[in-house]
């Protein structure tokens, strides 16, 4: 796991990157990276995550609070430490808004089934494309604890938990070991839910 210096640079370059690719419009998005000691470099709310400097990322413990008195982290800091609360090896959390996500989420159940795309691959423990998976949609809730509360009901009920979920018609949670992983299992995420999209306005 990272020092606060190193977090802050992945932090920055993220936010970056998902702003080029268009996930996190105005002041969108979250992101955060479990530090060495425990604690979690994480966004402050209400920037823009494309426009970070170091002074944007501060640092909270597991319940979510800040370190230093009056910091003001992310609104959906919960979900981020409930993430890195139920999941050891999550090291890194990416939060964007999406317009496929966003549609999608609006027009589906429970899930969304992600099936025979070769970018399964990006999900642990799945080898081939020959695969499907229900990742799941979460009803929008303002109130983060009573929603991280639905979330960690879902976990309980499931033997593999996928590494992401979306929140109805706001945005989608995905996390991986650090980073990298992190960067590259929303892409391919984010990929497949255009593919859906677009699979949908076909005639
Ligand atoms: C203008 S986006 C509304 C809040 C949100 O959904 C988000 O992702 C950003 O909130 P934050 O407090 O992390 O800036
Ligand atoms: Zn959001």
């Amino acid at each position: 796991m990272p020092e606060l210096a190193e977090a802050t640079a992945a932090i920055i370059a993220a936010g970056q990157r998902l702003d080029r690719l268009g996930w996190v419009p105005a002041t969108a998005g979250n992101i955060s990276v479990r530090l060495r000691d425990g604690t979690v470099a994480i966004t402050r709310s209400g920037g823009h995550k494309g426009f970070l400097d170091a002074d944007g990322v501060i640092r909270v413990g597991l319940d979510g609070g800040p370190l230093r008195e009056g910091d003001r982290p992310s609104a959906e800091t919960g979900l981020h430490c409930g993430i890195y609360r139920r999941f050891p090896e999550a090291g890194a959390v990416l939060h964007g808004h999406s317009v496929p996500v966003t549609v999608l989420s609006r027009r589906l159940g429970g899930s969304i089934r992600l099936e025979s795309y070769e970018l399964l691959k990006a999900f642990p423990g799945l080898a081939t494309h020959a695969a499907a998976v229900e990742l799941p949609i979460f009803d929008n809730d303002q109130d983060i604890p009573r929603l991280q509360a639905v979330v960690e009901a879902r976990w309980a009920g499931e033997d593999a938990v996928l590494p992401g979920y979306l929140l109805r018609g706001h945005g989608i949670y995905v996390w991986g070991a650090d980073m990298p992983q992190a960067l590259m299992r929303l892409e391919a995420v984010e990929f497949m839910l255009r593919c859906e999209l677009e699979v949908r306005r076909l005639p």
